[in-house]
Parts: C-alpha cells; sequence; structure tokens
C-alpha cells in the first residue's frame, strides 16, 4: 500500500504537468507507470482508442455482489501557478487549480490498498479526462466505455474544498452540486476608427450593456431563496486603443441547483442579450451548452450510508454541507448510475481555480483511510 510519503511524491509528480482536457497523455502515462508498481493478481487495465486519456482499472472481487466504480478526473485548468512551489506546474499557463492532482492520488492510494488486499466486490477504478470543459465524463459515457464487466453498480467520486479542515469528509443528502450551462456569446457591428464613432457600432459599449443587464437576472428574474449564478469569465474586444471593435467575444458560466432554474437562467440570457443586439443594432450568435454539467444529485440510499459510517467513525472528521455552486459532469454520470460525491477538505485560504491555489497534502493520506474504510463496511452490507 502507498505510504504516505509516497502519495505526496504522487501528488507533486501529478502537479508538476497538468493538462486540459483531453489532452492528459503525459498523466495517463504517469498513473499507468504508478499502477505497474501495484501487485497485479487482481488488477485489469483498460484504456479506449475513442476517449484516448481515459484510464479504467478493474480490481476482481473474491466474492463480489456488485461492482463498485470510483472516479477521479485528470485534467488541469489553464490558468498560469502562482505558488512558488518547489514542485509547480511544468507546463506554462496550464495548472492543478482545482484539485484533480489531490483526486488522482487519492484513487491511487485507495487502487494499491485493494491491489494488495482483494475486495469482496469488484472495483473500477475510472480516471476521467475533462471534467473542466468538453465533459469527458457524460462522452465516456456515451461512447460505452462501461460496458459489460466495466460498468460499474454504484459510482463514488470526490472533490477537494479549500473551505474544509485537511481531511474531514463532508457531504449531504440530496444536491451537491449546481448543474451548469456554458455561455458563449459573440456581438458583431460595424469596426472604424476611434475618432468617427458615428460611422461605426461600436461593440465594446454593446458588450459593456449586455455584462450589465446579465446582472439584473439573478437579482430581478428568479426567486432569492432559490439562488443561481451567471458570471462571465472572459470577455474579448478590440485590438487598439483608436479603433473600434467591431466584434466582441463573451464566455461565461450559468449556475442552478435545479434543472427549471438553469432553464429560467438560460431563457433570460437569450432575451437580455436578443434586447441589447436589438438596441445596438448588433448581429448576435449565443451558444449555451450544459453537456455533462448536470447537477450533482446523490442517491438517498447510497449517501445515507455514507454519511453514517463518516459520522460513525470515531478516526474521521466529518461535516454536513451545504450545497455548492461548483460544477461537476459527474453529475451526468450520477444520473445514469446511483452515487455519492463527497468533498475532502484541503484547508487553504486561495479558493479552487486561484493561481495559488495550495492544498494542505495532509489530507491525502486521511482521504484515502476514510473512502477505504468505507468501501469495506459497505462491501459488507
Ligand atoms: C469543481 C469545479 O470547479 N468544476 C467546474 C466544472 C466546469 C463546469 C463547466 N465547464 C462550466 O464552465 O460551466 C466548475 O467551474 O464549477
Amino acid at each position: 500500500m502507498l505510504t504516505s510519503q509516497q502519495l505526496i511524491q504522487i501528488r507533486r509528480q501529478l502537479h508538476r504537468i497538468p493538462e486540459l482536457a483531453l489532452e492528459e497523455y503525459q498523466t495517463q502515462r504517469y498513473l499507468l507507470q504508478v499502477i505497474q508498481n501495484f501487485k497485479q493478481q487482481y488488477l485489469q487495465i483498460q484504456t479506449f482508442p475513442q476517449l484516448p486519456t481515459a484510464l479504467l482499472v478493474r480490481v476482481q472481487g473474491s466474492n463480489p455482489q456488485k461492482t463498485i466504480g470510483y472516479r477521479a478526473d485528470m485534467d488541469g485548468l489553464p490558468i498560469e501557478e502562482k505558488t512558488d512551489l518547489p514542485f509547480a506546474s511544468q507546463h506554462a499557463g496550464q495548472m492543478h487549480a482545482c484539485g484533480h492532482d489531490f483526486h488522482m492520488t487519492v484513487a491511487l492510494g485507495i487502487l494499491s490498498y485493494f491491489s494488495e488486499r482483494q475486495p469482496q466486490d469488484n472495483l473500477i477504478f475510472f480516471f476521467q479526462p475533462a471534467e473542466e470543459s468538453k465533459n469527458g465524463g457524460k462522452l465516456a459515457y456515451e461512447q460505452n466505455v462501461f460496458t459489460g464487466k466495466w460498468r460499474p453498480d454504484e459510482f463514488f467520486a470526490l472533490h477537494v474544498t479549500p473551505d474544509l479542515p485537511a481531511g474531514t469528509i463532508g457531504c449531504r443528502l440530496g444536491t451537491l452540486f449546481a448543474g451548469t450551462t456554458e455561455v458563449n456569446i459573440d456581438l458583431y457591428g460595424q469596426d472604424g476608427h476611434a475618432a468617427y464613432p458615428q460611422q461605426a457600432n461600436d461593440m465594446i459599449v454593446a458588450a459593456a450593456a449586455l455584462i450589465e443587464q446579465i446582472q439584473t437576472i439573478i437579482s430581478r428574474s428568479i426567486d432569492p431563496i432559490a439562488g443561481g449564478v451567471v458570471t462571465i469569465g472572459k470577455l474579448e474586444a478590440g485590438t487598439i486603443r483608436n479603433a473600434i471593435a467591431g466584434h466582441a467575444h463573451l464566455e461565461g458560466t450559468i449556475r442552478g441547483l435545479s434543472q427549471s432554474m438553469i432553464e429560467r437562467i438560460d431563457q433570460r440570457l437569450r432575451e437580455v442579450t436578443a434586447g441589447i443586439a436589438k438596441s445596438f443594432n448588433a448581429e448576435v450568435k449565443i451558444q449555451l451548452n450544459q453537456g455533462g454539467y448536470w447537477p450533482v444529485e446523490n442517491n438517498p440510499h447510497l449517501t445515507a450510508e455514507f454519511i453514517n459510517y463518516m459520522k460513525e467513525n470515531s478516526q474521521v472528521n466529518y461535516q454536513n454541507t451545504q450545497p455548492a455552486m461548483t460544477g461537476e459532469d459527474f453529475g451526468y454520470l450520477l444520473a445514469q448510475i446511483p452515487g455519492t460525491m463527497f468533498w475532502l477538505g484541503v484547508d487553504d485560504s486561495s479558493q479552487l481555480h486561484s493561481a495559488t491555489f495550495n492544498p494542505q497534502e495532509s489530507a491525502l493520506r486521511a482521504g484515502v483511510t476514510a473512502i477505504v474504510g468505507f468501501l469495506q463496511a459497505h462491501m459488507q452490507q
């Protein structure tokens, strides 16, 4: 079984080599290298030409009643790391700023344990590409990655959170994470000289008006108790100070804790964008894409069992958590296969997706121990 020091070394190596969605080749090679050092007797490894960076590892159970899936996402983010850590990202402009290096390391820790102590039930570890964008979970499901003996009956996964003490497990019955819609908007007007605005149609001004209007969707169009989010995270327009921009491109994300909330916000965003396009005499192209980012709905039965185990185990620090507006394409997988998503605390003052995110590595061992314990107890149910 991997020692605490080995877990830290693995996490640091993964942290050095973040790769973007569907480009996780080096990450996959490294995972395979680590797994080759485990006892192979009960293991089977599968890769897929249709989703080449994905990786499935199956552990044959001794007396299987079911097949339990455990998923860890693999991709990093297009963020330039600013931590100054000795093991900081070696890939310019890319960073494991969402803790997927932790997710993979904890999965390897659990896998190493069960490679040496054959589990009663079968286990399937799904190392999933493309969680941050391009919905790798949905792609895997639709491309029949989980067929025959590779289909789990249940699925579990964690996400790290800087908001809980290191090693704390957090979870809740019901909805854990929001569903999200990816937003792409292009506004087209007339470019021209900065000195002659009357002869042009300025898309920077139109984009500014649109962004202001978008802020009214949450404050004026939806039930404040229900909650929702629209964030425009990227705006591109113009080339130089003395030219009027004829094109603006906006990217953002919508979040809601229910499908109906997401649809309501989607609809208002379309209406507001059409209104701005009309008032600025602009052409507009709007693309709203939910993909696999469905609300993460925990299965009542499995999640109650998970929470009870964590609460009753004196070695585990457990906290009930509120629903979060983060998204996850594990929501899509949980809509197909029952299961539970939960948090692992990593105690940091920087948030997820921050260039200074620096999770506490003591959470690795605590996470492995808590999850191995739960899986063992769950197999005896
Ligand atoms: C945990 C986390 O941060 N997940 C991502 C999921 C991406 C959602 C989707 N691509 C979008 O941008 O809407 C998140 O941003 O919450």
